[in-house]
């Protein structure tokens, strides 16, 4: 299995703190990797980095093996914590216009949006505007804008934060689909269950540092959850 995205001694200041420090950890092909950290532990930062929105002050990224460029970046779909959608236009209207930023031509975009719409859930809601949408569903559309361009990498950032069961649960239905297919992802979640059931691999953080990493299993002795606690002092939902 060849690694899609390898961190290494990653670090970011921001004036007197240390954000992140000296981060590495590596995600390959079809593997869902969960980065597991307190509040402030650095995983907003060090997601930040590695997709390109904020400059590292040392250590290395490499996305299929190659040093970020204009190609990686396209590798590479990213899902904010915070929603970056257009409340008044639709689904289908939000698409395309980040198709259009994605540089893909009109005919590919609609056949894609098409299928971004069926994969997250939202076909039958696409052409009402995003505004009219649940919490779930806009978070679905936030999910189906780092898909648009078949990134090989998603980058996810609390994907499911405050959503509805259903949505939480389609939303996780489409990221196991995906990493059938072989996409790499990455994430962060507050759910510890969630990472149990979805990650193949998670690492805990904190204080910018990898503590551990390993299998939810490997690491769940008597559970994740334990483990986190005793590693860092505190619960992942505080
Ligand atoms: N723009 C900034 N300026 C100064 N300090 C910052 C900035 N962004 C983050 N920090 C600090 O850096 C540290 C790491 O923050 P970061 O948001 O990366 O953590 P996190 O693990 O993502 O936390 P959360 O789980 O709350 O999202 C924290 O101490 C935070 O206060």
């Amino acid at each position: 299995m060849s690694a899609l995205l390898e961190v290494v001694g990653l670090r970011k200041r921001y004036k007197d703190i240390v954000a992140v420090d000296g981060l590495g950890f590596a995600v390959h092909e079809g593997e869902t990797y969960g980065l597991l950290g307190p509040n402030g532990a650095g995983k907003t930062t060090a997601i930040s980095m590695i997709v390109g929105v904020l400059d590292a002050d040392a250590g290395e990224i490499r996305v299929a093996g190659r040093a970020p460029d204009l190609a990686t970046r396209a590798m590479v779909g990213y899902v904010p914590q915070q929603l970056a959608l257009y409340p008044d236009l639709t689904a289908r209207q939000n698409l395309r216009f980040f198709s259009g930023m994605y540089g893909m031509r009109r005919a590919q975009a609609r056949t894609r949006i098409a299928e971004v719409l069926e994969l997250i859930g939202l076909s039958d809601r696409a052409d009402h505007a995003v505004a009219t949408y649940s919490g779930g569903m806009s978070r679905r559309l936030n999910i189906g804008v780092g898909l648009l361009h078949r990134p090989r990498l998603l980058v996810m950032d609390e994907p499911t934060a405050g959503v509805d069961p259903q949505s939480r649960t389609s939303i996780l239905d489409s990221v196991q689909r995906l990493t059938g297919e072989g996409l790499a992802v990455l994430y962060t979640t507050h759910y510890m269950e969630e990472a149990e059931r979805l990650c193949d691999r998670v690492g805990i953080v904190d204080h910018g540092r990898m503590l551990t990493e390993g299998t939810p299993s490997e690491l769940g002795d008597p559970d994740l959850e334990s483990t986190f606690l005793r590693l860092t002092g505190r619960a992942l939902r505080d």
